[in-house]
C-alpha cells in the first residue's frame, strides 16, 4: 500500500468505528429515553434526549456513507494495483506462460483471483479492526454501569469473533473455478473440431456436469457463510437475553439502576451487528490466500537480477545443454554443445519431434536448460528479462500475430516508408504500405504472412536473427530467394527449417536427430561425410 491508500485505510477505519459507535449510541439513547419517559420527566429533558437521538442518527448515516465511500475507494485503488502488478509479472514471460499454462487458468487468475483478492480488504482485514474498536469503545461505556454485563459482552465477542469462526473452514471444492474455466475455454477453442468429429454432445455433457459441480461449490460456500452468520446471530441474541436476566437480577439487588436496563439491552443487540460478519472471515481469508498464491506465482520470474552483456549480442554458446519438459519422461534435448560466432549463418534441421523448436525456445530463453548453460557473448543471461534480451534479437516465431490495420502498421517499424517498400519488393510482396490487413491477416496467404513477418523482423536493427520455420509456406524458388536475401546480411542468423532447399548457402548446418546434435558442418562436408544429413537429403 502506498501513502494515499494507508491514509484512506485509516480514514475508513475511523469512519467505520464512528458509524459503529454512533449506532450503539443511537440505540442506547433510545433505550434510555423510553425508560426515562416512563418516569414522566420535565419536557425539556425529553426534548434534549430526542435532540441527541437525532444527532446520533445523522452522525451514524454520515459516517456510514463516508466509510462505504472511502473503503470502496481504497479497494478499487488496490484492485487497480493488483491487476497492474499481475500483468507486469505476466508480460515478460507471456510466451512461455502461454505454452505452460492452460488459457482458462490464466483467464481465471486475471479475473476471479484479482476480484477475490480485492475482497480481502473489505471482508478479512478491515471488519475485525472495526469490530475491535467499536467493542472497545462500547465496553468503556458499559463498564460504568455494570462490570459483569461488560464481562458478559466481552466473552460473547471473543466467542463470535475468535472461537466460533474457527468452526467454519472453506468447504472442500468439488471442482475449482480454474478447472471449470479451463474446460470452458478449451471447449470454445475446439468447438469446430469437436463438431466435425461428432464429439460435441459428449463434450457438452461433461461441461454441464462440471458446471453443476461448480454451482454446487458456490452453494456449499454460501451455505457455510450463512451458517456462520446464523450462529453468530444466535450468540448475539442469547447474549442480549443474558444481559436482560443479569441486569434484572442486579436491579433487584440494587447494583444497577432500573433506568439503564433497556439501554444495556439495546447496546447488546446493536454492538453485535459488527461481530456477526466476523463468522465468515476464515472463509474469505482462505479464498484470498488461494488467490494470492496463484496471482504471485509468476512474480519470481519477473525479477531481473542481471544486466545485459556488454556490446551487441552476437555469439552464442551452448554448454552441455539438456532439457526435459515438465511432466515428460524423456529429454527433449540431450547434452547439446556448440558455439555460434558473430555473423555466422546457421541452419537447424532434423526430423519432426527431434528437438529443433525446443532448442529455439532455449536460445530465446523462453525455456531454461534442465542441465548445462547457454551463454550470450560469453554471459549466462538466464536471469535477464525477456524484454531486455529480445530488444537485441530479431525473432520470428512459427506463428505470428497480425493486427487489423494497414501493412505499414503491421510492420511495427519506425523506419522510412521507402525502406519498408524496398524490403517488401525484395521479398516479392506486391503490397502498398497503406493496404488493409484484416484481423489475424485473414486476407493474406500463408506464404504472404510469413514474408510479412520476415519483413517485420528484418526491419529491426538487431545484431542477431532467430527464425523458426520462416519458409514453411513458401515454394522452393521463393525459399531460395528469401534465404539468399537473408544470408547477405551481416547479422548472425540462426534459422530452423524443414526445407532442405538452399541449405548450401548457410555456413553451417546443425542436424538435430533423436534429441541430440549429431552433425554440425557445412553442407558440402555433410554430404561428403554421408551421415544422417546425407540420408535425409536422399529421402527428400
Ligand atoms: N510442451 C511440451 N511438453 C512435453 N513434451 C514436449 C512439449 N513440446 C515438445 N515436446 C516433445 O519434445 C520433443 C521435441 O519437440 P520439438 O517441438 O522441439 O520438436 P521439433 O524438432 O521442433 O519438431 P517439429 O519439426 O515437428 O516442429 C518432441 O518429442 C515433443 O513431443
Amino acid at each position: 500500500m502506498i501513502l494515499s491508500e494507508k491514509k484512506d485505510f485509516l480514514l475508513a477505519l475511523l469512519a467505520g468505528t464512528i458509524s459503529g459507535l454512533t449506532a450503539v449510541a443511537l440505540f442506547a439513547q433510545s433505550g434510555f429515553l423510553i425508560s426515562k419517559a416512563a418516569l414522566l420527566p420535565p419536557f425539556y429533558i425529553i426534548l434534549i434526549l430526542t435532540a441527541f437521538l437525532k444527532l446520533f442518527g445523522v452522525a451514524k448515516s454520515a459516517s456510514k456513507y463516508a466509510e462505504r465511500y472511502i473503503s470502496h475507494r481504497v479497494t478499487f485503488s488496490l484492485l487497480e494495483k493488483i491487476r497492474l502488478r499481475f500483468f507486469q509479472s505476466l508480460q515478460p514471460y507471456a510466451h512461455s506462460l502461454l505454452s505452460s499454462y492452460r488459457g482458462g487458468d490464466l483467464l481465471t487468475r486475471m479475473t476471479k483471483d484479482v476480484d477475490t483478492l480485492q475482497q480481502y480488504f473489505l471482508r478479512v482485514a478491515y471488519p475485525p479492526l472495526v469490530a475491535l474498536l467499536v467493542f472497545f469503545g462500547t465496553m468503556l461505556f458499559t463498564i460504568w454501569f455494570s462490570i459483569w454485563i461488560t464481562l458478559l459482552l466481552l466473552v460473547s465477542v471473543i466467542l463470535c469473533s475468535i472461537i466460533l469462526p474457527l468452526l467454519w473452514q472453506k468447504p472442500k471444492e468439488i471442482t475449482s473455478q480454474q478447472h471449470y474455466t479451463e474446460s470452458l475455454t478449451e471447449y470454445f477453442y475446439g468447438l469446430t473440431d469437436l463438431t466435425v468429429a461428432g464429439k460435441r454432445p459428449a463434450a457438452e455433457q461433461a461441461l454441464q456436469q462440471l458446471s453443476l459441480d461448480f454451482e454446487q461449490n458456490i452453494q456449499n460456500e454460501e451455505k457455510q457463510a450463512l451458517k456462520a452468520q446464523l450462529v453468530n446471530q444466535a450468540t448475539a441474541l442469547s447474549t442480549a437475553f443474558a444481559v436482560v436476566i443479569l441486569g434484572a437480577y442486579f436491579v433487584t439487588t440494587g447494583a444497577l439502576d432500573g433506568l439503564y436496563l433497556a439501554m444495556l439491552l439495546l447496546i447488546a443487540l446493536t454492538v453485535f451487528e459488527v461481530a456477526i460478519p466476523l463468522g465468515t472471515v476464515p472463509l474469505h481469508k482462505a479464498k484470498a490466500k488461494d488467490a494470492f498464491v496463484r496471482l504471485t506465482a509468476f512474480d519470481a520470474a519477473a525479477i531481473s537480477t542481471q544486466a545485459l552483456p556488454q556490446g551487441q549480442l552476437q555469439t552464442v554458446q551452448a554448454n552441455n545443454v539438456s532439457y526435459r519438459y515438465p511432466n515428460s519422461d524423456f529429454q527433449a534435448l540431450q547434452d547439446i554443445s556448440f558455439t555460434i560466432n558473430a555473423g555466422e549463418k546457421i541452419a537447424i534441421v532434423g526430423p519432426s519431434g527431434a528437438g529443433k523448436s525446443t532448442l529455439f525456445q532455449l536460445l530465446i530463453q523462453n525455456l531454461q536448460p534442465s542441465n548445462g548453460e547457454i551463454l550470450w557473448n560469453g554471459d549466462n543471461t538466464a536471469q535477464i528479462q525477456h524484454e531486455q534480451l529480445w530488444g537485441q534479437m530479431g525473432i520470428m516465431l512459427q506463428h505470428n500475430h497480425f493486427f487489423s490495420g494497414t501493412i505499414k502498421e503491421n510492420l511495427l517499424s519506425e523506419k522510412e516508408a521507402g525502406q519498408m517498400e524496398q524490403l517488401l519488393e525484395q521479398l516479392q510482396l506486391p503490397f502498398s504500405l497503406e493496404q488493409e490487413v484484416l484481423e489475424n491477416a485473414r486476407n493474406l496467404s500463408g506464404g504472404e504472412q510469413q514474408r510479412l513477418a520476415l519483413a517485420r523482423v528484418l526491419l529491426r536493427d538487431a545484431p542477431i536473427y532467430l527464425l523458426d520455420e520462416p519458409f514453411a509456406h513458401l515454394d522452393s524458388s521463393l525459399t531460395t530467394h528469401c534465404t539468399e536475401l537473408l544470408l547477405t546480411l551481416p547479422q548472425t542468423v540462426i534459422c530452423i527449417t524443414h526445407k532442405l532447399d538452399a541449405l548450401a548457402l548457410f555456413d553451417r548446418i546443425f542436424v538435430i536427430y533423436e534429441h541430440q546434435l549429431v552433425e554440425a558442418d557445412h553442407y558440402d562436408e555433410l554430404i561428403k561425410k554421408q551421415g544422417i544429413f546425407y540420408h535425409m537429403q536422399q529421402l527428400k
